[in-house]
């Protein structure tokens, strides 16, 4: 299907220039109005998506009252009107994270988006976006009427090609269906790592797109970083996991980009970096907040010019590969201290899957997951039993507050596997659980939990999750940036 997708303008798609006016006039020049005015019979478009950025009550009624108009005029087309609520109109990142979903669902689609109206940061995130899926998606803007010869808007389409934009992110070969998400090679995916999950399947159906994992240490990056790799076309290639804080800057320059013979001491042979290595695979960055800003300039142009230089060479290779990257800081926040670029993260940022903490998931999720080990250690530990966990044992982790989250777990199995003989009992457990006495949440704990969880239902605006918990929106919001997630999702 051929569709048109453009934002609101909140003020010139309007007659009046003060959004504060209860009822505002659709101004029949403005620029959603001209797209079907002038250019609809010549493109053959199927269907207009139009996208309200606001989910203020009286924003969305005259929103409402638009699209009637439109509707009205031009009654054999099909307009439907979408609300992606944008919390913050000047973030690229937010917005690209707001859209990308949309795009996914339409990826079988040809789309034209016109980017004209809307804030710079809407049309730099359409850019961002047009190079990525570059395969789909078309970008063009108007000239006013004003600036024309014959008293009609001009229709301008963008280059994508052109050597304005960055050429790296081209967008995919081939489309898979998309399975059902199903737990499986050792990964449990419950209820709230299923959305997340299903989003990981539709980025990796589109080749080469930027996706930051986000999440505390031991939520399981490394393994969703794989599974976007073994649902990609590039699963027969390659999957090389490097964690970056664990390198400094040489070193982390000679594993990425490999070395001559002679290129410093103790470099005997030539040897292949990491991403050579991985050439037509995916190549997973860890910790990637870590890195040098000298290093960031070196990922920059990589991801830029899809060449390396081995350290000591003079030559470029060539390089096919995807890179997903993870953190468990705030990038955000460390590009505005100035410690991180803003270019390379809008690269890395296309889409972001944020893990949450096992803690935050719930007892009866860590209940599964203590389930799931239990039957995986038994195939590890092939001359043991499965253990039977004593109820004492399951209400005290159920309750625990898992630092080290999947990982943590993971781990305490091991070790019951290690030395327990047919039970786990509440005095096998480490002392840090045992003392945990009682409900070792504190009221914090259990309101980010059941915020969280609200939020991680999701398809619900500011609004409406703070109706729900009876806060105010701005509380909501404030909270949701504190615990790290708001707009990441
Ligand atoms: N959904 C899951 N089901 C089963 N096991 C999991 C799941 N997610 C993670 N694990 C296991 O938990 C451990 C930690 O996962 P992983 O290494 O992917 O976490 P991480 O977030 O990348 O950690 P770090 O930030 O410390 O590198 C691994 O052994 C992994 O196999």
């Amino acid at each position: 299907m051929r569709i048109l997708i453009s934002w609101q303008a909140y003020n010139h798609d309007y007659s009046d220039s003060s959004r504060e006016s209860m009822t505002r006039y659709p101004n029949k020049s403005g620029p959603s109005y001209s797209i079907h005015q002038f250019f609809w019979e010549d493109s053959s478009y199927e269907k207009h998506i139009l996208l309200n950025s606001s989910d203020k009550e009286n924003d969305i009624k005259n929103f409402k009252n638009f699209l009637s108009t439109l509707k009205e005029d031009f009654p054999n087309r099909k307009i439907e009107g979408r609300k992606i609520p944008i919390e913050d109109v000047i973030s690229v990142s937010e917005i690209i994270s707001k859209l990308n979903p949309l795009l996914a669902e339409f990826a079988q689609d040809e789309l034209e988006c016109y980017i004209s109206p809307g804030t710079p940061a809407m049309q730099t995130a359409w850019y961002l976006l047009g190079t990525t899926y570059k395969r789909n998606l078309k970008l063009f803007q108007t000239r006013p009427k004003k600036f024309t010869e014959d008293g009609k808007p001009e229709r301008i389409y963008i280059n994508l090609d052109s050597d304005l934009f960055p050429a790296n992110i081209t967008a995919a070969e081939k489309v898979i269906d998309s399975p059902n998400i199903k737990s499986g090679n050792g990964i449990k995916i419950t209820k709230s790592l299923k959305p997340i999950y299903l989003k990981a399947e539709k980025i990796a159906q589109t080749d080469q797109v930027g996706v930051l994992i986000l999440g505390e240490n031991g939520t399981g990056k490394e393994n969703l970083a794989k599974y976007i790799h073994d649902n990609s076309n590039r699963k027969h290639k390659p999957f090389l996991a490097v964690n970056c804080a664990a390198y400094s800057d040489e070193l982390l320059r000679s594993e990425l980009f490999g070395y001559e013979k002679g290129a410093f001491t103790g470099a005997n042979e030539k040897k292949k970096g990491i991403i050579e290595a991985a050439q037509g695979g995916t190549v997973f960055l860890d910790e990637i907040g870590d890195i040098s800003s000298k290093m960031q300039v070196s990922l920059l142009r990589v991801l830029q010019e899809r060449k390396i230089q081995p350290v000591g060479s003079t030559k470029e290779v060539e390089i096919n590969v995807r890179f997903i990257t993870a953190t468990n800081r705030n990038l955000e926040e460390l590009c505005e201290a100035e410690k991180f670029r803003w270019d390379l993260f809008f690269r890395l940022a296309v889409t972001t899957l944020q893990l949450p903490a096992l803690r935050d998931r719930g007892g009866d999720e860590i209940e599964e997951m203590i389930h799931h080990f239990n039957e995986q250690m038994v195939d590890k530990f092939p001359k043991k039993e499965k253990l039977k966990i004593s109820s004492e044992v399951i209400k005290k982790l159920r309750l625990y507050a898992f630092k080290g989250n999947i990982r943590e777990l993971q781990n305490l199995f091991i070790q019951f596997y290690t030395f327990c003989e047919n039970e786990v009992k509440a005095s096998d457990l480490p002392n840090r659980i045992i003392e945990n006495k009682g409900d070792p949440r504190s009221l914090m704990e259990v309101e980010k939990n059941q915020i969280l969880k609200i939020y991680r239902e999701g398809r619900r605006s500011l609004v409406e999750m703070a109706g729900i918990l009876g806060c105010t929106r701005d509380t909501l919001r404030k909270k949701l940036k504190e615990y790290g997630v708001y707009g990441g999702d």
